[in-house]
């Protein structure tokens, strides 16, 4: 288990070594950031012709560019929310290509349905946050027709990839659950391009993950990038030990680095935790709208305490846990009937399968009990707000809010905490008078991600009901000094690792990933006996044989693989026995310090052994690597 120190220290450690030198080697070079969604926003027109667009800009993905050298272009991929009609799909696109460097990806509605609400919110997202998705409830059976989507979805995105790409100069960065199998469809283009993966989501520990039909095909994709994010040290646990299990590939660690040797290329292992957009929250707290609702917020609950819970309403965030927690602290300790609210805002966004209606009417039902039982005239122990809030008035509820509840069962990260605690330090005069007293209290699931690097927050187990009611009064009750002591430390690090710091970081560290795909060479050479060399390079791109030799002369340790039939002997010939002078350049091959020699062959291990007992240094993998020598 990591602690937030250590998490820390490792994130220090590799922002020292963020060093100018591959910032200067980033310039100039181009990355594609990959999503499911583009980070812009899109309306029909009031007349319904045609559609507008707008930066979105509550998108984290948008705001990756501030840690990425300045001359570095950014092109995203991914597809818009909004469905787009056949006829103008060539406009729209041609238009966000100009105006936001963005390429949609268009899904037809039938697959984007299997793709999205089937395989991505039916298998993979309760699987990852830690529910087997194959029970009666869930249709009771693996769905392969949706893997299906999936894949092919994957595809689509690939090709847009591949329509803007260049393979020799730009960074792929693709984004979470949605897109996991599309390393597989670049790397089969490409295999000298450099891509990059980052999960949003939890990866779930191997005794889950292994349940899933596709488990093998997933992670082989996922090992196709050149480096593989994840928000904890946990998440990159669980990763590992399913390559280990699964594929039977085990990790190595150096120097702080952790990486994966996966057909000739090391892949790296990244924890990082992403961050807000400080510039635009910060910003975002001078709008003049911000200040009169937070003084119509502090009317309605002058006098009360009010705790806070800003969740998607989905059914891992534990939003009925929070609210019966909140029923049972006013229970155990009446001195809060009267004085404490619980304010909840769950927003729709998340989706509308039974699975969400269903915990719609639970979370109403509580509401509506603890409201009978504890309210009186002008108090109302839980407000529900039922819709999507502009972030302006999120902020006011922050600002008024004395504490920040988060009970998901499970969440990748989870930034609301983050944004709670920049919205406390902005607003000055939290408490009137002279001295401005900045103070903030968490109370925060162990499930969730945030939660190893928030060390001054109260954690709890979200299913324990009596443990969070105790945690939810302990917030509330704390000294003003402690409050502070907590928002203070809290507030030092969630300024200073913000979603910059993290793509900075990112970018970093691929930049490092992939340095040496363009140190190695490596070829393919294919002897058509008559002795017609045909060589290719990584990408299947024919070499001539002055690039060979001239490469060959430089370098300092190389490996030659050769095969038997076709290379060293013709195809068509009957006696397979090599002649004299394959046997000859055979050894001089080997006499050479700096190369080693392997025949690769199907051919039986005696056969090869007895014609080359005459070159000892020469490697033989006989029987397709069934026997080596
Ligand atoms: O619902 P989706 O469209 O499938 O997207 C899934 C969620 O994506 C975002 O959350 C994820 O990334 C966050 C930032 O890294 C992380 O805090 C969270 O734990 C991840 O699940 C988005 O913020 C959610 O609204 C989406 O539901």
């Amino acid at each position: 288990m990591t602690t937030p120190g250590t998490l820390a220290e490792l994130d220090e450690e590799r922002a020292g070594s963020v060093a100018s030198d591959v910032q200067s080697s980033l310039a100039n070079d181009r990355i594609i950031v990959v999503a499911n969604t583009l980070p812009v926003r899109c309306e029909r027109r009031p007349d319904g012709r045609g559609l507008t667009f707008c930066w979105d800009e509550d998108s984290l993905l948008l705001h990756l560019r501030d840690g990425l050298p300045e001359d570095m272009e950014v092109l995203y991929v991914g597809s818009l929310r909004a469905d787009v009609p056949a006829a103008e799909q060539e406009d729209v696109a041609q238009a966000l290509l100009d105006r936001f460097r963005c390429v949609p990806a268009f899904l037809p509605k039938d697959l984007s349905d299997r793709f999205y609400h089937g395989f991505c919110k039916q298998t993979l997202w309760p699987l990852f946050h830690y529910m087997l998705p194959f029970t009666s409830d869930h249709g009771g059976r693996f769905d392969r027709s949706n893997w299906e989507a999936y894949v092919l979805a994957n595809k689509i995105f690939s090709q847009r990839v591949i329509e803007v790409l260049n393979p020799e100069d730009d960074y792929i960065w693709i984004h979470d659950y949605h897109l996991l199998a599309l390393p597989s469809f670049l790397r089969r283009r490409f295999n000298r391009l450099r891509i990059g993966f980052f999960l949003h989501s939890p990866f779930p520990s191997s005794e889950l993950y292994r349940s899933l039909p596709v488990r093998d095909e997933i992670l082989k994709s996922l090992l196709n990038c050149d480096l593989i994010g994840f928000h904890t040290f946990d998440y990159a646990r669980h990763f590992l030990s399913c390559c280990s299990r699964m594929l039977g590939i085990e990790y190595q660690s150096k120097r702080g680095y952790i990486g994966l040797d996966y057909f000739g290329r090391t892949v790296g292992i990244k924890i990082m935790p992403v961050g807000i957009n400080m510039m635009q929250l910060k910003s975002q707290l001078q709008l003049p709208d911000l200040e009169s609702r937070v003084a119509e917020l502090r009317k309605q609950f002058n006098g009360k305490t009010v705790l806070l819970g800003v969740d998607d309403l989905d059914i891992f965030k534990g939003i009925n846990l929070k609210i019966l927690a909140f029923e049972h602290m006013l229970k155990t300790h009446p001195k809060w009937q009267g004085r404490a609210v619980l304010v909840q805002i769950a927003n729709p966004r998340g989706g509308s399968g039974k699975d969400v209606q269903g915990l719609k009417a639970e979370i109403e039902e509580s509401c509506t009990r603890i409201n009978e039982q504890f309210g009186r005239s002008g108090y109302s122990p839980v407000e529900l707000v039922n819709r999507t809030l502009s972030s302006v008035e999120r902020m006011a509820y922050y600002t008024v809010a004395e504490c920040v509840v988060v009970t998901a069962v499970r969440d990748g990260m989870n930034l609301t905490p983050y944004e709670y605690i920049v919205c406390r330090q902005g607003i000055p005069d939290l408490d009137g008078g002279d001295a401005p007293k900045r103070k903030s209290m968490l109370v925060v699931s162990e499930f969730i991600g945030c939660s190893p690097s928030l060390s001054g927050a109260i954690r709890v187990n979200p299913w324990n009901i009596d443990t969070t009611a105790e945690a939810m009064n302990e917030s509330i009750a704390l000294s003003e000094n402690e409050k502070q002591l907590r928002h203070e430390k809290h507030y030092r690090y969630v300024s200073t690792h913000d979603v910059a710091y993290w793509s900075k970081s990112y970018i970093h560290d691929l930049e490092r990933s992939c340095r040496d795909h363009f140190r190695r060479r490596c070829w393919g050479i294919g002897l058509g006996f008559g002795f017609r060399v045909v060589a290719l390079d990584r990408n299947f791109k024919k070499l001539t044989v002055d690039s060979i030799v001239a490469d060959y002369k430089k370098s300092n340790s190389r490996v030659i693989l050769l095969d038997y039939d076709g290379t060293l002997v013709p195809q068509t010939t009957i006696n397979r026995t090599p002649n004299e002078t394959v046997v000859n350049i055979m050894n001089a091959l080997c006499a050479d310090k700096k190369n080693v020699v392997f025949i690769v062959s199907g051919r039986g291990r005696s056969s090869l052994e007895k014609w080359f007992n005459s070159c000892p240094e020469l490697g033989i993998a006989a029987e397709h690597g069934y026997f080596m020598r």
